[in-house]
């Protein structure tokens, strides 16, 4: 049995989403700019796409949405703008995030800071959550942008992004969220939180890879990063990619249809998971569930490298991660759980699962007794875990 489990990283295309999309590739294939029926054949379906996007984050008409290649575009494109418009061409100099944003804002920030820009990069509590005070008492009158993720990627833990809104309008400073691992995943009514500015990208529910969004309040004034062509208003310039876009809005329609249910289904088989590798001792997950996204688990097992663990669990035909897929490569500890407090060696034996509306009761199964199996066979061969006597109470005692 085959079970992927590394949905944050990123996600099957639905089905009925490649279904909608392949009439555009060889079909309609027209430039929707061009001026004759091949390029106007389009319109109708992309309109449809644009009006399932608005609404799945429940935009106004007022605001803009511009297509982009992907959340990482979308991420480098806020920073670098508000850094030409509010700090190049302005007389702020301030950022705040957070230490556990995505390599997109955190890198970004980092070549920002090179440009002499301050950042400020703000601690989470022992649940990887941001607390709005927090962030409140970092904002100056110099600050141009706060940038605070809706989930975490790692952990699935959601941030307190409408008490944030609420802290950036009072003050009058720029707010943008990263909203990858919510949108699609959790209810994002933008009518109810105030952002400025939201990422967003299909591969993470069910759409194509390399298609995102940004999503822009009030259609308010943003630099474009990328000129010439005058697409999307001169907002984003570049050929639409019509079939990816219409795929997107298809992949949103699916996701937020019925999304309470959704989310019950999945938690459902998430929590299921989640009790049934706790019984395992010495182990602990990540953040309260309640305000977790439904499908993600960041599970500890002392003892036990997050690699290895990988090695294992792909073994038996199981995907998961040890984090972003973005970190994957190096072998360095989980920083989200580094942020929280764990020490260097627990940091190391972070594992990701994180499911879908895919997933399935018997592939549950299949895991929660690989894991198990996986677990004792790794710490028989653990030469700092062998030698400890695991107690139920998670404190190891030395034999
Ligand atoms: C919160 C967040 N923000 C931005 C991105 C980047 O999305 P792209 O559309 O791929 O550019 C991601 C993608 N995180 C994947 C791949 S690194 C993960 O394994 O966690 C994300 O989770």
């Amino acid at each position: 049995m085959q079970v992927y489990l590394d949905n944050n990283a990123t996600t099957m295309c639905d089905p009925k989403v490649v279904e909608a999309m392949l009439p555009f590739f060889s079909e309609q294939y027209g430039n929707p700019n061009s001026l004759h029926k091949f390029g106007s054949s389009t319109h109708p379906a992309l309109m449809n796409a644009i009006n399932q996007t608005y609404k799945a984050i429940n935009a106004s008409d007022n605001d803009d949405i511009v297509f982009t290649s992907c959340a990482t575009e979308s991420n480098n494109w806020v920073l670098q703008s508000v850094w030409i418009d509010h700090v190049l061409n302005g007389d702020k100099n301030h950022i705040v995030t957070t230490e556990v944003e995505h390599p997109s804002i955190l890198s970004t920030c980092k070549f920002l800071e090179e440009q002499g820009v301050k950042v400020t990069y703000l601690p989470v509590n022992e649940e990887g959550v941001v607390e709005a005070h927090t962030v409140k008492s970092f904002i100056t009158d110099k600050t141009a942008l706060v940038s605070v993720m809706w989930a975490s990627n790692e952990t699935g833990m959601i941030n307190p992004i409408k008490e944030i809104g609420e802290i950036c309008k009072e003050k009058g400073v720029l707010f943008h969220t990263d909203g990858v691992q919510a949108v699609g995943k959790i209810p994002v009514d933008l009518q109810d939180v105030h952002v400025d500015f939201l990422s967003f990208s299909a591969h993470k529910f069910h759409g194509p890879k390399g298609i995102g969004g940004l999503y822009i309040k009030d259609s308010q004034e943003l630099s474009p990063l990328m000129h010439g062509g005058e697409q999307m208003g001169g907002r984003r310039s570049g050929t639409l990619n019509v079939p990816y876009i219409i795929g997107m809005g298809k992949a949103l329609e699916l996701a937020t249809e019925n999304i309470e249910e959704t989310m019950a289904k999945i938690r459902a088989k998430r929590d299921r998971l989640e009790d049934a590798l706790l019984e395992l001792s010495d182990t602990f997950t990540v953040g309260n569930r309640d305000n977790r996204t439904p499908n993600t688990i960041l599970i500890s097992i002392k003892g036990v490298e997050g690699e290895g663990m990988l090695w294992d669990l792909n073994n038996g035909e199981i995907g998961a991660s040890t984090g972003s897929a973005c970190a994957s490569e190096d072998l360095e500890a989980n920083t989200v759980m580094l942020a929280i407090g764990a020490d260097n060696e627990l940091a190391h034996t972070g594992i990701r699962l994180s499911l879908s509306r895919f997933t399935t009761d018997a592939e549950v199964d299949y895991v929660i007794s690989h894991f198990k199996n996986a677990v004792a066979r790794l710490r028989g061969i653990s030469s700092s875990f062998a030698k400890q006597a695991p107690t139920k109470g998670g404190e190891v005692q030395e034999c």
